[in-house]
C-alpha cells in the first residue's frame, strides 16, 4: 500500500481518511505471525504492523523454484535489486514476496478473513442476528431518515425496524444497487427503472474502477513444475499428507511474489506526455472526476509511484477462454505439456470508469454492471508498456537458460504498434479490485453517511473515492475499523437523538 493514496482520499474534503488516521486502522486488524526466516523478518516493521488483530498474516513456508527466478529477473531488469525496506511503510516500489491472510499458529494452514476472524468470535453476541440466505431489498425511508430494511427470506418480504441506525456492506455491486432500489440515485435511472426518486444524487453507481490485468506467459523447461501439475505430480499425495498432518507445504502457499514499478519508469518522455495530453483532454462532469485525474496524472508524473503491480501467477492463463467463463481462466493441463506460469500485469490507478445501475426495480435482478476496462486509450497505452517491461524481465530468463521460452506477447515492437495495444486489449481481464460506486464526498461525507438520509451509512469498497495501488482487502478492513471508530465518534445517543421526535415515533 502507498500512504499517498490515503492522503489522496483526504483531499476529497475527507481528513478522516488520511494515511495518519489510518494506519493504526490497518495494525488493529492485524496479527502478523513471526516470520520464520532473517531475510522476511527485516522486511517488517512493527511500526507498521500489528501483532494482536483478527486478521492472521504470515510468509509462506514454501515456494516454487521459479518464484525467486522471477524475483532476480525483475530486480535486474529494473535496475531494482534491493527489496523495499517494508512494503506495508507505505512505500513498495520494487520487487519481494508479500505476505498473505494464512493463518499459520492457530487454524494452521487455513485462510484468516472477515468470516473466521471478527464474525465467528462474535457469533454469541446478544446484540447480533445473522439471517442466513435472506437479500435486504430496500432500505426503509421515512422523510429521508432510514428506519429500517426490508428483507426477503425463502420467497417472504419482512421488514426489521433499526433504533439507530442502518449500514449497508453490500460491497461495490451490491451497495449502489441496494441505494438505487430505495430511491437514492440518479432520477433518470430511478425512473427508468420504475423506482420512486426520493433522494436524487446522481454520483450514486457511477466511479466503478477495478485494477486491469493483462499477463505474459512462460513456459518451463520439462521437468520444472508449477501449480499446473501439481495435482497429478507422483508427489501429490505425499504433499497432501504434509497438509492433513502439519498443515504446511504446498498446499498451505499462497502466491506471493510481486513487485510494483512507476510508469514513468518504463516508457519514453514523450509517450509519457501523450497518455498525461490524453487523460487532460477527458470529458469530465464534475469537479469530483476532475481532481481524481488531477491525481491520476500525478501518479503518472511521480518516479515513485507503484502504478504498475506485476504479480506471478503459478499456473498458466488463458484469457481467450477464461474471459468470458472464468472457471477456464486457468485453463486445462495435459500431461504431454510443459508446466506454465503467468505474469500478471495489473495496472493501479486506471483513468477509465464504469457504473453499475439497476434497470428494475426487482431486487432479485443483477444490476448492469459496465465495468468500463480500458475504455480510456491512456489505459491501454499504460498497459501496453508495462507488459514489455514484464516480457523483456522473461526474455533474461530465456537468455539465461532458466526457462523454455516466452509464450506470449511478442514485446519487440513499440507501444505505438498495432499488435502490442491489440494484444493487451485481448488479454485482458479485472482483478477483482472493485471500489468507488458510492464514493466519500459523492455518495458519502467523510464519517460514510449517505448524504441527504439520516441514519444510514455505507461501508465498503464502494466508498473508495479513487484508486489505491494494493490488493484491495487490507484497506477493506482498515476502512471497517475506521468506520467503527467513527460511528462511535458520531455517539450512539448523539445519532439516535439527531433522527429527531418523528423517527422515535416508529421504533
Ligand atoms: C475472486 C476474487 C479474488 C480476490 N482476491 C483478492 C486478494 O487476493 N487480495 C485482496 O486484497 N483482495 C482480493 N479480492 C478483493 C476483495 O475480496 C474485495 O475487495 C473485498 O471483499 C471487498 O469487500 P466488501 O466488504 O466491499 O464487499 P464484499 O466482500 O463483496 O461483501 C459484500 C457482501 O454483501 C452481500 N450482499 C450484497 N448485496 C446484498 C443484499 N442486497 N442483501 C444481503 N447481502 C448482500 C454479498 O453477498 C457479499 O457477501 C478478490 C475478490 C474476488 C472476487
Amino acid at each position: 500500500m502507498v500512504y499517498s493514496d490515503y492522503d489522496d482520499w483526504a483531499a476529497f474534503d475527507a481528513p478522516e481518511w488520511a494515511f495518519s488516521k489510518l494506519l493504526p486502522c490497518f495494525k488493529k486488524s492485524e496479527q502478523l505471525e513471526a516470520p520464520a526466516n532473517e531475510e522476511d523478518a527485516r522486511s517488517v516493521s512493527s511500526q507498521y504492523h500489528g501483532t494482536t488483530g483478527p486478521i492472521h498474516t504470515s510468509f509462506n513456508d514454501w515456494g516454487l523454484r521459479i518464484d525467486n527466478e522471477i524475483l532476480e529477473a525483475f530486480k535486474s531488469t529494473s535496475g531494482r535489486s534491493t527489496r523495499p525496506l517494508d512494503p506495508w511503510s507505505g512505500d513498495h516500489v520494487g520487487f519481494f514476496t508479500s505476505l498473505s491472510v494464512i493463518d499459520r499458529k492457530q487454524n494452521k494452514g487455513t485462510r484468516s478473513y472477515a468470516g473466521s476472524a471478527y464474525l465467528a468470535p462474535s457469533m454469541e453476541r446478544a446484540n447480533l442476528k445473522v439471517l442466513c440466505e435472506t437479500t435486504v431489498s430496500k432500505i426503509i425511508l421515512d422523510n429521508n431518515v432510514a428506519v429500517g430494511v426490508k428483507v426477503l427470506h425463502k420467497g417472504q418480504e419482512h421488514s426489521v425496524r433499526t433504533r439507530r441506525e442502518v449500514i449497508a456492506s453490500c460491497g461495490v455491486i451490491g451497495s449502489p444497487q441496494l441505494l438505487e432500489l430505495s430511491g437514492i440515485g440518479d432520477p433518470a435511472i430511478l425512473r427508468a427503472a420504475g423506482v420512486e426518486c426520493l433522494v436524487p444524487n446522481p454520483a450514486v453507481g457511477t466511479n466503478f474502477q477495478d485494477h486491469i490485468i493483462s499477463a505474459v506467459g512462460l513456459e518451463l523447461k520439462k521437468g520444472d513444475f508449477s501449480l499446473d501439475s501439481l495435482p497429478t505430480s507422483p508427489d501429490f499425495e505425499a504433499f497432501q499428507k504434509q497438509y492433513m498432518t502439519t498443515r504446511e507445504g504446498p498446499l498451505a502457499y499462497a502466491p506471493g511474489t510481486m513487485g510494483f514499478l512507476p510508469l514513468q519508469a518504463l516508457v519514453e518522455d514523450a509517450e509519457l506526455e501523450e497518455m498525461i495530453r490524453q487523460i487532460e483532454r477527458t470529458k469530465t462532469n464534475t469537479e469530483f472526476h476532475k481532481k481524481q485525474l488531477t491525481q491520476v496524472i500525478e501518479q503518472l508524473k511521480s518516479p515513485t509511484s507503484a502504478n504498475v503491480q506485476y504479480l506471478v501467477i503459478p499456473t498458466q492463463m488463458k484469457f481467450e477462454e477464461g474471459t468470458s467463463d472464468q472457471s477456464k481462466l486457468y485453463g486445462k493441463f495435459h500431461a504431454e505439456d510443459n508446466d506454465r506460469v503467468a505474469l500478471a500485469v495489473c495496472l493501479q490507478y486506471p483513468a477509465s470508469r464504469g457504473t453499475v445501475h439497476i434497470t428494475t426495480s426487482d431486487p432479485q435482478r443483477y444490476p448492469q454492471i459496465d465495468p468500463g476496462y480500458l475504455s480510456h486509450p491512456a489505459d491501454v497505452k499504460a498497459l501496453a508498456a508495462s507488459v514489455k517491461f514484464a516480457g523483456k524481465a522473461i526474455d533474461s530468463l530465456v537468455d539465461n537458460g532458466k526457462i523454455a521460452r516466452r509464450v506470449s506477447p511478442d514485446v519487440n515492437n513499440g507501444l505505438e504498434d498495432e499488435s502490442l495495444q491489440r494484444f493487451v486489449r485481448e488479454n485482458c481481464i479485472g482483478e477483482y479490485h472493485g471500489m468507488g460506486t458510492c464514493a466519500i464526498s459523492e455518495v458519502v461525507d467523510g464519517h460514510l453517511r449517505v448524504k441527504g438520509v439520516k441514519g444510514l451509512r455505507v461501508v465498503d469498497a464502494s466508498v473508495f473515492p479513487n484508486n489505491i495501488s494494493a490488493n484491495l482487502l487490507a484497506s477493506v478492513y482498515a476502512v471497517a475499523e475506521r468506520a467503527a471508530e467513527l460511528i462511535k465518534e458520531d455517539g450512539y445517543q448523539g445519532a439516535f437523538a439527531k433522527l429527531g421526535p418523528d423517527v422515535h415515533a416508529h421504533l
